[in-house]
């Protein structure tokens, strides 16, 4: 495989739908990215599979992660490590399919400067009343935690310019064929089909 894939991060504050959106294009049954599953040591909500929605670990199995150097970014946020494990991003992009990240601001800047050549979004709200309303009906947060987030969403919007793009989470639906467009654009961007003609016109006729 001579192209490698692409390194699609999705960020943008908690609450804003970052999980919504990413299983809805995951949902589709064309989508052709590479879900990369993290690792955390957040306690399993009702419903979520080790291996599937996270790789759940203790802060000591996740200290050693960071040790031996097997993480591409992690951050520690709300009290709890998140973090991407490396070989899965490095195998799958250099198999040629594109990595698709959904991870916080901390994280996206770290792989910003590891991979410059990604393709970064930044998911935000219509309204940080409307962010604030998400995160209180999702209800996994007590009171506390709910203004704990959104001080730290406040930061994260800030955050907003160092994206490529920013794509408002107004409706699901539009959300995901936004990312969907990009990610399209940034392929015919990065003259994929153009090298691919360029190789046939080297070959005489
Ligand atoms: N830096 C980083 N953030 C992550 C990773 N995985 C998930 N996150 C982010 O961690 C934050 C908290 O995730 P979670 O506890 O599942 O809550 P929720 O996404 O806000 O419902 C979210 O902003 C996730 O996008 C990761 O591997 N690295
Ligand atoms: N476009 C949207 N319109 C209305 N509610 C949404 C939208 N996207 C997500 N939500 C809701 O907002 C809450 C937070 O979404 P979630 O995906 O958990 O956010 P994040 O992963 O960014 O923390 C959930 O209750 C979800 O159903």
């Amino acid at each position: 495989m001579d192209e490698r894939g692409l390194l699609i991060v999705l960020s943008g504050p908690s609450g804003v739908g970052k999980g919504t959106v990413r299983k809805a294009i995951f949902s589709e049954p064309d989508t052709k990215f590479q879900y990369s599953i993290s690792m955390t040591t957040r306690k399993p909500r009702e419903g979520e599979v080790d291996g599937v929605d996270y790789f759940f670990k203790t802060r000591e199995e996740f200290e050693d992660l960071i040790k031996n150097n097997k993480l591409l970014e992690w951050a520690e946020y709300v009290g709890n490590y998140y973090g991407t494990p490396i070989d899965y991003v490095e195998s799958t992009l250099q198999a040629g399919k594109d990595v698709f990240l959904e991870i916080e601001v901390q994280g996206a800047l770290q792989v910003r400067d590891a991979f410059p050549e990604g393709l970064f979004i930044f998911l935000a709200p219509p309204s940080l009343k409307e962010l604030k309303n998400r995160i209180i009906t999702r209800g996994t947060e007590s009171e506390d935690l709910i203004l704990n987030r959104m001080r730290v969403a406040k930061e994260e919007i800030e955050m907003m310019d160092a994206y490529d793009y920013v794509v408002e989470n107004d409706h699901v639906e539009h959300a995901c064929k936004r990312i969907n467009a990009i990610v399209t654009a940034e392929h015919c961007k990065r003259e994929r089909v153009a090298k691919r003609y360029k190789k046939m016109l080297e070959v005489d006729f």
